[in-house]
């Protein structure tokens, strides 16, 4: 049986400061057009598509922190996109910061289908930066501070005909991400990030980061024969640079389409997703081949302190 769908990464120019959700919905809902008109059945949007990449500002004021995440998905300012979505039978990824009813705070993803439907959700694992104001910065990356580590584990959600899993952003240069992703039977991984281009602790590696996160990515592919939709928030945001680069990958590392701008654009390519067994029945046999009896040290206990 064919499982074949045309998928789109929908890479998003910068939001500012001061635009609001509807302004960044509205140029969602044009690359949403676009995509179908290319014939995508689900469209892959960024990390925290909805506002500007906010951890780069110290604040303690928790009412401002607040007005960052969002408190019910969708909402009010999001419907059009989920209505727009039904009404042209296609299906959705969407990153956001996520405002539980308890009051914890995640950076979340979700997985909408042709219907309109939310069909699983991810919450991120690997929160890179730093928890602390750090003047020396030019700007900060508070993840730590805003966001409790995801609490869901790495699930895999029956869905286009196929199984999908997500991550985000700094999860895809961690090969345990892709492993527990491969393990759950993903054959699609789709995620959003906002990468700055310059890193401060080390800045000798800037002009690297379009490098490693092709790296990342491929790697990921490649070692669980999954397919990737890798999407960027890229651009000149309040300062700070964000990277383009968005991707889609094949089970084989093959990259087969990449963002040519730093704006909103479509990317597309054609997923199969029975491609998935050329590699996974093969080199990255796990039944086979795994040897986790000699994996004890990746899944010890963090130390502490
Ligand atoms: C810097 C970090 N950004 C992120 N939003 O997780 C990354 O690209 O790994």
């Amino acid at each position: 049986m064919s499982r074949k769908f045309v998928v789109a990464g929908a890479q998003m120019g910068p939001i500012q400061r001061g635009d609001s959700r509807a302004s960044a919905v509205a140029r969602m809902c044009a690359l949403m057009r676009d995509a179908h008109a290319r014939g995508a059945e689900l469209v892959v949007f960024p990390e925290l598509a909805l506002t500007t990449f906010f951890p780069r500002w110290f604040m303690t004021d928790r009412a401002e922190i607040d007005g960052w995440f969002e408190t019910a998905m969708p909402n009010a300012e999001v419907q059009p996109l989920f209505d727009l979505a039904r009404d042209l039978g296609i299906g959705f990824h969407l990153g956001y910061g996520e405002l539980t009813a308890e009051g914890r705070y995640f950076n979340t993803a979700i997985l909408v289908d042709r219907t309109g439907a939310i069909v699983g959700k991810y919450r991120k694992i690997h929160l890179p930066g730093h928890r602390e104001d750090e003047p020396w910065r030019p700007f900060q990356h508070l993840e730590k501070r805003y966001f409790e580590k995801g609490d869901l584990g790495f699930p895999v959600f029956d869905a286009f005909g196929g199984k999908l899993g997500m991550c985000i952003c700094n999860d895809r240069r961690w090969p345990e991400t892709w492993r527990m992703l491969g393990l759950g039977g993903a054959e699609l991984v789709v995620l959003g990030y906002n990468t700055p281009l310059h890193y401060p602790p080390a800045p000798e590696h800037d002009h690297l980061q379009y490098f490693h996160n092709e790296l990342s990515i491929q790697a990921g592919c490649y070692q669980n024969g999954v397919w990737a939709v890798a999407v960027a928030k890229a651009g000149m945001e309040e300062g700070s640079e964000l990277i383009g680069g968005s991707v889609i990958v094949a089970p084989t590392g093959e990259i087969l389409a990449r963002a040519a701008t730093s704006g909103d654009e479509i990317i597309t390519a054609e997923v199969d997703l029975n491609r998935c067994s050329e590699t996974r029945a093969n080199v990255f046999n796990f039944a086979l081949h795994r040897e986790p009896q000699d994996y004890a040290a990746i899944t010890a206990p963090k130390p502490t302190g």
